[in-house]
């Protein structure tokens, strides 16, 4: 090609800053369900491509079928439709590649905490020393060697978690999948819970997906918010409505316009809620 004063130079392709081939840590793509014996899909239609490393939050109003699509990135749920990748494997079932963390702990309460965090490297037949030092490192990583021979009832609520988070993590998985985790703590210990996570996925270099009922913590915790819509009480299926990106860099101050106005938009989006779904039904 000829060039001359009034011809703009031809740019240089931009090198890329993910490589196009970067296997994704998650990949959801066209997943649906519905469940036996209702007339419309819990869930319709969601893909997403997650990078390693990133943090999604899922909010939407209840019945949305927010957990629908976590249980079924778990293995816990069947698919109707589309299929779910970890690492670019279908998922079939549950494992040990995907950590799972719930609001109500489910710890074993005739486990010691260090019992409780080895149980999984154990049922992997790693080699003793190995547990030994995996389970002594995710303790220390979380905070909890002091009471590594405590039993579950002996410890406060934000201690529970903290051990379900450190058994997930002794299984060194890659990804993460939390449904409500810190619904059941107090405001505060859900805020030290918050920055404990973020320190540890930092860490951890772990992917996660994250399903909460709170804006703020979705803003806090999320690097893009799937915001979900509809659900079978709205006679629609639940469907993302929208994905965010929470541009805010890694120190999010709650209290920033920048927050403010990323916590109104999503709120917008959940509560312009289902009335466009409710005159289509
Ligand atoms: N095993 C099941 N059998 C039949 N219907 C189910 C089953 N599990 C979930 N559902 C339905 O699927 C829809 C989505 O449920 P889901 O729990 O995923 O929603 P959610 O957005 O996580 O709700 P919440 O915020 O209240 O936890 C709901 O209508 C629920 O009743």
């Amino acid at each position: 090609m000829t060039t001359d004063a009034t011809t703009p130079p031809t740019p240089t392709p931009l090198t890329p800053t993910v490589p196009a081939r970067a296997t994704p840590a998650v990949v959801l793509n066209g997943l649906g369900k519905q469940f036996p014996g209702t007339s419309i899909p819990a869930v319709e239609d969601v893909s997403l491509v997650i990078a390693p490393g990133e943090t999604i939050c899922i909010v939407g109003a209840s019945g949305c079928g927010k957990s629908t699509v976590l249980r079924m990135l778990a293995g816990f749920e069947q698919p109707s439709w589309g299929h779910a990748r970890v690492a670019g494997v279908d998922v079939r079932r549950p494992g040990p590649d995907r950590g799972v963390v719930f609001q109500d702990y489910g710890l074993f309460p005739w486990l010691s905490v260090a019992e409780n965090v080895a149980y999984g490297p154990r049922q992997a037949r790693l080699p003793r020393a190995e547990v030994r030092e995996r389970t002594a490192r995710v303790l220390a990583s979380v905070g909890l060697e002091r009471v590594s021979d405590s039993f579950p009832h002996q410890l406060s609520g934000g201690m529970q978690q903290r051990v379900a988070i450190a058994r997930v993590l002794a299984n060194e998985p890659a990804v993460m999948l939390m449904d409500e985790p810190f619904g059941a703590l107090d405001a505060l210990t859900r805020t030290e819970m918050q920055h404990e996570l973020q320190r540890i996925q930092r860490e951890a270099g772990i992917t996660v997906l994250f399903v909460t009922h709170s804006i703020e913590e979705a803003v806090y915790l999320g690097d893009r918010v799937l915001v979900m819509a509809g659900g079978t009480a709205h006679g629609t299926p639940g469907h993302v409505r929208e994905v965010v990106d929470i541009d805010l860099g890694p120190v999010r101050d709650t209290s920033s316009a920048a927050f403010n106005a990323l916590e109104r938009r999503i709120d917008a989006l959940v509560h312009r809620g289902n009335a466009r779904e409710d005159r289509a039904a």
